[in-house]
């Protein structure tokens, strides 16, 4: 449907896209086929397991495929037409919204990057009396607070500043740090420049000190909201709510007589014996604060890490809220996941452009796009049951018609707003199952969007060219393995409960969306067949055993079709071309990574940054897939659990210095590394003796395809041997990790070679 506000147009090419789906699932079947035929025909022990671990390995990328495959049918991309936005509604209409920050421990997320971000989403150009900015602190920590007070009083000269220069970098960081202000008065920004500076040095003093120092203490509420951080029991895993309201839109205004936005800081009560459900915890206790206070009706969730780059974005958002045509089931819009200092390449393919971009555009055709955990502008009444019949919550001031008359910091919407943050408030209700975000999995972003699409909610997928928000990547290997390793776990969380999509969500949403939500939780399975193949081929090649169709040159079937008016068809099509089905892997090949190729550059990236993405894929189904099935069993063992392990933001000059470069970061030794570092040893090993057979005995045609795959492989990874040898700095890879992996090897290889 498309307005004044919205348009769509299809993503071309898709029509091609259809016909190669089709061309590829016969080539797929073709080669299970041929699987099995192989299978009928073994002889010994060692070709049924070679041939029966092609198999699975095959058949789990078929289903790879056939879900990516899901995105590339109708995809859709949307503009948006904010500046029209007045003239539809009439600015006293337009709908209040709560905004939701979620930050978790100040060391690894700086109080300063906090900040940045509550400050640059108070600056959204929007009416600000209708804005209300809540913070979550799940560090529990005197550190934010402060900072959050800062930015407070920051917020009343940087807002009309924003506004009366129309800025566009409104987070102040990214505004000081860049040239863009030629057209500015001097001397106001000088003024604006050290009340920034000034800011940044107190907040970083305090962070490096781990403590609010009196002095920074200037007025006896403060020193009684600090108070309530000093008790003897107090800790991050234990202590009471804490909400304090650091400006109230009704009280104050900015220089100019503007009224400011609402913001408050809420930390919810922690107990050592209570499960927090991470962030989908987090997030619940924001929906019932902001519920009791302002209980606006659109909710936008925000990572700390993720600052707003755009201020039109809410009206962007609303150009579909605010349109009944748009979409009549409309549960939330999802703006991408995009990063700021990515380094040229992205060498660790940080940007997961599939997942942000490729994926979501694909889903926007369908009943629109996952929910990404940040970025998001919710219908609040989506967390309350389908779009047909509401859940209601437990008391009248939770539900999402509720008006709320009294100001926020009335006494009893504050005591209610506390008893809301209680740990033990959810015990015994329908919060995290069928009210609000949703628990069970590690991914609750992924989770709460495929809940509430399966309810029946609807979703838009907004890409407008200037990105809406920018966030942080992680910018070493560790960091970003152990990021996709949780995420990992979540999938599998989801994969092996009852609402796997593959059978709850094709009955729920149909079939391609189902398929669509099925890929994510196929991340963690795709370690099998990136296993089996990153070893199985070099180690028989390395023995003398040849697992795949013989080589069959194109010169010599032009030279059999010769042949054929001598010996018939039959005869050229079984007999003469050495191994059609050597053809058959050339094309499946090739086909899947020309494919994924393309799609990167019709999405704006480049080809070396999916090579990068290809190889990190890999270095994942190695790394961070293997070891999330590991510690998913462990966990249903009931040996550990795993936490929501937040991901560091702090950014080390040295560790930036060589991200920049492009260099692989090791650094210190983690178990995560060895399968990936044996897999080398081993490929390098099997691509040198290939070679060596292949120049005494002369027989390319049968070790072909195996000496192709181990020669990708070393190809792949020539950052990591670099890092192995080559590289003399602190990123290189610890000398203990080489040696485990290279006793993994031999034992491997030592193993094989007795066994075949
Ligand atoms: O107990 C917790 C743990 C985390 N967070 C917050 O969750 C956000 C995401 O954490 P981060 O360490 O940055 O994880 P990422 O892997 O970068 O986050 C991605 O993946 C998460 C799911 O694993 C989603 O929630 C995020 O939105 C998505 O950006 C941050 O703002 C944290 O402060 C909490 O509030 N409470
Ligand atoms: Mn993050």
């Amino acid at each position: 449907m498309e307005t004044l506000l919205h348009t769509y147009n299809h993503v071309p090419g898709t029509s091609f896209n259809r016909i190669f789906a089709f061309i590829y699932t016969c080539a797929i079947l073709a080669l299970i086929y041929h699987h099995f035929l192989t299978l009928r025909h073994s002889t010994t022990i060692i070709s049924v397991v070679t041939t029966t671990s092609l198999l699975i390995s095959d058949v789990i990328l078929a289903v790879a495929w056939a879900t990516t495959t899901s995105f590339r049918l109708r995809p859709v991309l949307r503009n948006t037409y904010p500046e029209n936005f007045e003239k539809v509604i009439n600015k006293k209409d337009f709908p209040a919204m709560d905004i939701f920050i979620c930050t978790a421990d100040p060391y690894k997320e700086p109080p300063m990057n906090v900040i940045n971000t509550t400050l640059s989403l108070l600056a959204y150009d929007y009416p600000p009396e209708k804005m209300s900015v809540y913070v979550s602190d799940d560090g529990g920590s005197e550190l934010t607070l402060f900072a959050l007070m800062e930015a407070a009083k920051f917020a009343k000269i940087w807002l009309p500043f924003c506004r009366e220069n129309n800025i566009l970098d409104r987070c102040p960081e990214v505004y000081f740090s860049s040239n863009r202000h030629e057209c500015i008065e001097l001397e106001i920004h000088e003024e604006i420049k050290v009340a920034y500076k000034n800011m940044k040095t107190r907040v970083e003093n305090v962070v490096e000190r781990g403590e609010v120092c009196p002095y920074y203490i200037t007025n006896e509420p403060q020193r009684q909201a600090f108070n309530k951080y000093r008790t003897t029991e107090f800790s991050r895993t234990n202590h009471p709510t804490i909400i304090q309201v650091l400006m109230e839109s009704a009280k104050e205004n900015d220089k100019n007589g503007q009224p400011m936005p609402n913001l408050v800081y809420v930390s919810r009560e922690k107990n050592k014996n209570t499960l927090h459900n991470f962030k989908a915890g987090a997030l619940n206790s924001l929906l019932r604060v902001s519920s009791v206070m302002t209980n606006a009706p659109i909710v936008l969730t925000q990572d700390c890490d993720m600052y707003s780059n755009d201020p039109q974005t809410p009206k962007r958002a609303l150009c579909f809220i605010s349109d009944p045509l748009a979409r009549p089931k409309l549960g939330y819009v999802q703006f991408p996941q995009r990063y700021h200092g990515l380094n040229k390449d992205d060498i660790y393919g940080g940007e997961f452009l599939r997942l942000f971009v490729v994926n979501p555009v694909g889903m926007s055709g369908l009943q629109g796009p996952h929910y990404v955990g940040t970025g998001c502008f919710f219908l609040r009444r989506a967390f309350f049951g389908g779009p047909l019949l509401m859940v209601p919550p437990e008391i009248q001031e939770l539900r999402p018609d509720h008006v709320v008359e009294k100001p926020i910091t009335t006494e009893s919407i504050i005591k209610l707003a506390h008893h809301m943050a209680r740990c033990d408030y959810e015990n015994n209700t329908k919060w995290g199952f069928q009210l609000g975000f949703r628990y069970g999995s590690l991914v609750e972003d992924y989770f709460t969007g495929y809940k509430l699409q399966c309810e029946g909610w609807e979703s838009i997928f907004c890409h407008p060219s200037r990105s809406a928000f920018l966030g942080d990547v992680p910018i070493s290997l560790v960091d970003a393995i152990g990021q996709a390793k949780r995420w990992a776990i979540g999938h599998l969380d989801v994969f092996f409960s009852k609402y796997n999509p593959l059978v709850f969500g094709t009955r729920r949403m149909g079939f391609v969306m189902g398929l669509c939500y099925a890929h994510n939780v196929f991340w963690p399975i795709w370690s099998i067949p990136i296993i089996i193949y990153s070893f199985l081929p070099q180690i028989a090649l390395l023995n003398g055993l040849y697992i795949f169709p013989k080589v069959s040159f194109f010169f010599k079937t032009l030279y059999d079709i010769k042949l054929l008016y001598i010996s018939g068809f039959i005869n050229f099509f079984w007999l003469k071309v050495t191994d059609p089905w050597f053809s058959l892997y050339v094309f499946l090949i090739f086909g899947a990574y020309a494919k994924d190729s393309y799609d990167f550059k019709l999405f704006g990236s480049t080809y070396k940054r999916w090579w990068n993405d290809q190889r990190m894929w890999l270095i994942r189904g190695l790394s961070s897939y293997l070891f999330a099935f590991v510690e998913y069993t462990f966990k249903l063992l009931g040996i550990a659990t795993q936490g929501f392990n937040v991901t560091s933001k702090v950014q080390d000059d040295e560790l930036s210095k060589r991200y920049d470069q492009g260099l692989m970061e090791f650094g210190v030794h983690s178990l995560m590394f060895v399968p990936l570092t044996t897999a080398l040893i081993i490929n390098l090993f099997a691509l040198v003796i290939g070679i060596i057979r292949m120049l005494t005995v002369w027989n390319l045609e049968k070790l072909f395809v195996q000496l192709f795959i181990a020669s990708f492989g070393v190809l792949n990874s020539w950052p990591i041997y670099e890092a192995m040898v080559m590289r003399r700095d602190r990123g290189r890879m610890p000398i203990k990790t080489i040696i485990i992996s290279l006793c993994c090897a031999s034992t491997l290889c030592g193993g094989a070679s007795f066994v075949l």
